[in-house]
C-alpha cells in the first residue's frame, strides 16, 4: 500500500500527514530478493520433481519423511481434535461463505441472443476442470481460508479441488484448517506449504494431474510463486500480506478505529495499516489510541513493528482529497466510518472489499461469517483487479451459430478487412461462402 508521489503533488496543500511509515520499502511481494528466491526453488522443483519438493519441505518447513497426502479418514476425524463451539463455528463460516457465493453464481447467467437476423450469439458459464487451494498456516493458521477458496470453487461446480497446507510445529496439518476445507468439500489435502506446495500442485506432483488454477492468499513467497507460474495455471489473483486502511471522520470512535487497524496488523510485520480522516482530533487520537492498545495486545511483538513501519495516518481537508488518496493506496480491506458512507460508497474505486460503518468490521469477513470473500488483492492489485469470487472459477465461454442466409451479413466486410490485410485464407473462407450462399 504505496502513495503515488504524483497524486501526492498533485494534492500537495490539502493534506497533511500526522504518522508516515518508518520505513520506506516498497510491498514485501515486490521485493527483488523474494522474487529470485521463488525463481530459483521454481527451476528447482521442475528439475527434480517430488524429491525437490520434500528437500524444500524439510529445510523450510521441517518435513519428516511422513506421507504428505492426508487419508480421507484423516481429512474426516479432523473433526474429532476440535472443540465443539469451534466445529460450529467453522461449520457457521462455510454455510455462510458458500450461501453468497452461490447468490453471486445465480447471477451470472448464460446468454444468448440474435444480434441480426440469422447470427446467434452466446455464452455458456463452464467451471475450470482442477483447482488447487492454498491455505495458509504459517504465522497462524487460517482456518477460514478454505471456505473462500475450496467452498467457492465447489460453488462454481469445480469438479477437482486440492488443497495444500503447510505443517504445524508437530509436523501435522492444523485440524481446524482440514475441517474447514472438509465441510468445504475439499477432494484431497496435502501438507506442503509456501512455493513447494504451488510448484507440486501446478507441476502435477501431487494430485491427479496438474491443476488449471492456483487459488489463495499467502506471505510474500506464496504471492511471488503464484505470479512466475501465471501462465503455466491460471491464478485468482495477487493477493500477498494483508493490508486495511481506514477513512474516519470526527464521528468516528477512536478506539473501534484503532482496534481495527491493529486487527490487520497483526498478521505480519510487513502488514500496511492507513488511517485517511478529514479531522485532526480523530487523527491525533487514534495515534494515542494505538499505543494505548499495543500495550497490552498480545501479539503486539508482530502488529507494534508492523504499524511503527508501515502504519501512516493522513489528515484531508475535504472529503473528495480523502477519497482520493484512498483510491490511490487502493487497499486491500477498507472501512468507512463517517457521517457521509453512502457518499463515499458512490465515490471510491479501488479497494479489495469495503466495510461500511462502525458496526461492521474487517474481521467479520476475515472468518467468513459476513459471506464475503477473504482473498483479496494487495499491494495496489485493487487498482486492476477484485478479490476472490465464485466468478474467477467460471469461464464465460462464447458460441456462435449463422445461418446460411446470413451470410452476406458477415463474409462481405471479413473479405473487405481480409483482403486489406493481406490474409489470402482468411479471406477465402469468406468467399467461399459467399460463392454457395449468396447467390
Ligand atoms: N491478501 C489476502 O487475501 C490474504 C488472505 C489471507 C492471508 N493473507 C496473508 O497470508 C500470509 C500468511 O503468511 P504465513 O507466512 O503466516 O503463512 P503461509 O502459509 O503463507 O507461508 C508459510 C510458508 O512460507 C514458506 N516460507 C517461509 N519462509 C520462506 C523463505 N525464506 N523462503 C521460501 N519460503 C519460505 C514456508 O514454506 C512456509 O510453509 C500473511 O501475510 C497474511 O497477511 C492474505
Ligand atoms: N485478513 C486476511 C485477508 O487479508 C484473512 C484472514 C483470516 N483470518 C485472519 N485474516
Amino acid at each position: 500500500m504505496l502513495s503515488t508521489p504524483a497524486v501526492l503533488t498533485s494534492l500537495a496543500g490539502r493534506f497533511t500527514t500526522l504518522k508516515a511509515p518508518a520505513v520506506d520499502a516498497p510491498p514485501a511481494q515486490h521485493d527483488p530478493a523474494v522474487a529470485s528466491r521463488v525463481r530459483q526453488m521454481l527451476l528447482d522443483i521442475e528439475a527434480g520433481g517430488m524429491d525437490a519438493v520434500l528437500k524444500h519441505a524439510a529445510e523450510l518447513d521441517r518435513w519428516d519423511g511422513r506421507d504428505v497426502e492426508l487419508s480421507p479418514a484423516d481429512i474426516a476425524k479432523s473433526a474429532d481434535a476440535l472443540p465443539r463451539d469451534l466445529r460450529e463455528a467453522i461449520e457457521l463460516g462455510a454455510r455462510r461463505t458458500q450461501a453468497f457465493a452461490k447468490v453471486q453464481r445465480n447471477h451470472l447467467v448464460d446468454v444468448e441472443t440474435e444480434l441480426e437476423p440469422g447470427l446467434v450469439v452466446g455464452h455458456r458459464y463452464i467451471p475450470v476442470g482442477r483447482v488447487g487451494a492454498y491455505l495458509p498456516a504459517g504465522r497462524f493458521p487460517l482456518t477460514a481460508s478454505a471456505f473462500m477458496t475450496v467452498g467457492v470453487a465447489k460453488a462454481a461446480g469445480v469438479g477437482d479441488v486440492v488443497a495444500c497446507t503447510p505443517p504445524q510445529p508437530d509436523g501435522r496439518a492444523n485440524p481446524a484448517v482440514v475441517y474447514a476445507a472438509h465441510v468445504s468439500g475439499v477432494d484431497r489435502v496435502f501438507v506442503l506449504g509456501g512455493v513447494q506446495a504451488l510448484a507440486a500442485m501446478a507441476f502435477g506432483l501431487v494430485g491427479d494431474g496438474p491443476v488449471d488454477m492456483l487459488v489463495g492468499a499467502g506471505n510474500a513467497y506464496v504471492a511471488e510463486a503464484k505470479r512466475q507460474l501465471f501462465g503455466r495455471v491460471a491464478i485468482d489473483l495477487p493477493a500477498g500480506p494483508s493490508e486495511v486502511a481506514v477513512i474516519a471522520d470526527e464521528t468516528a470512535d477512536p478506539v473501534l478505529v484503532a482496534a481495527d487497524l491493529l486487527g490487520q496488523a497483526e498478521h505480519g510485520p510487513t502488514s500496511p495499516a492507513a488511517l485517511v480522516t478529514t479531522s485532526h482530533a480523530l487523527g491525533v487520537a487514534v495515534v494515542a489510541e494505538v499505543e494505548k492498545q499495543l500495550a497490552t495486545l498480545a501479539t503486539r511483538d508482530i502488529a507494534g513493528p508492523a504499524w511503527r513501519d508501515f502504519g501512516s495516518v493522513l489528515v484531508a481537508d475535504d472529503r473528495e482529497t480523502a477519497a482520493t488518496l484512498m483510491d490511490d493506496l487502493a487497499p486491500e480491506h477498507l472501512e468507512v466510518q463517517t457521517a457521509d458512507d453512502d457518499w463515499y460508497h458512490a465515490r471510491l474505486r479501488n479497494y479489495g472489499s469495503l466495510f461500511l460503518g462502525e458496526a461492521s468490521t474487517v474481521a467479520y469477513s476475515d472468518k467468513g461469517m459476513a459471506g464475503t470473500n477473504h482473498v483479496l488483492p494487495t499491494a495496489g492489485g485493487a487498482k486492476h483487479s477484485a478479490g476472490l469470487s465464485v466468478s474467477r472459477f467460471l469461464k464465460p465461454l462464447t458460441y456462435q451459430r449463422v445461418t446460411q442466409e446470413a451470410t452476406p451479413l458477415l463474409a462481405t466486410a471479413v473479405q473487405v478487412i481480409s483482403d486489406s490485410e493481406g490474409m489470402a485464407a482468411h479471406s477465402a473462407t469468406a468467399t467461399l461462402r459467399t460463392a454457395r450462399w449468396s447467390a
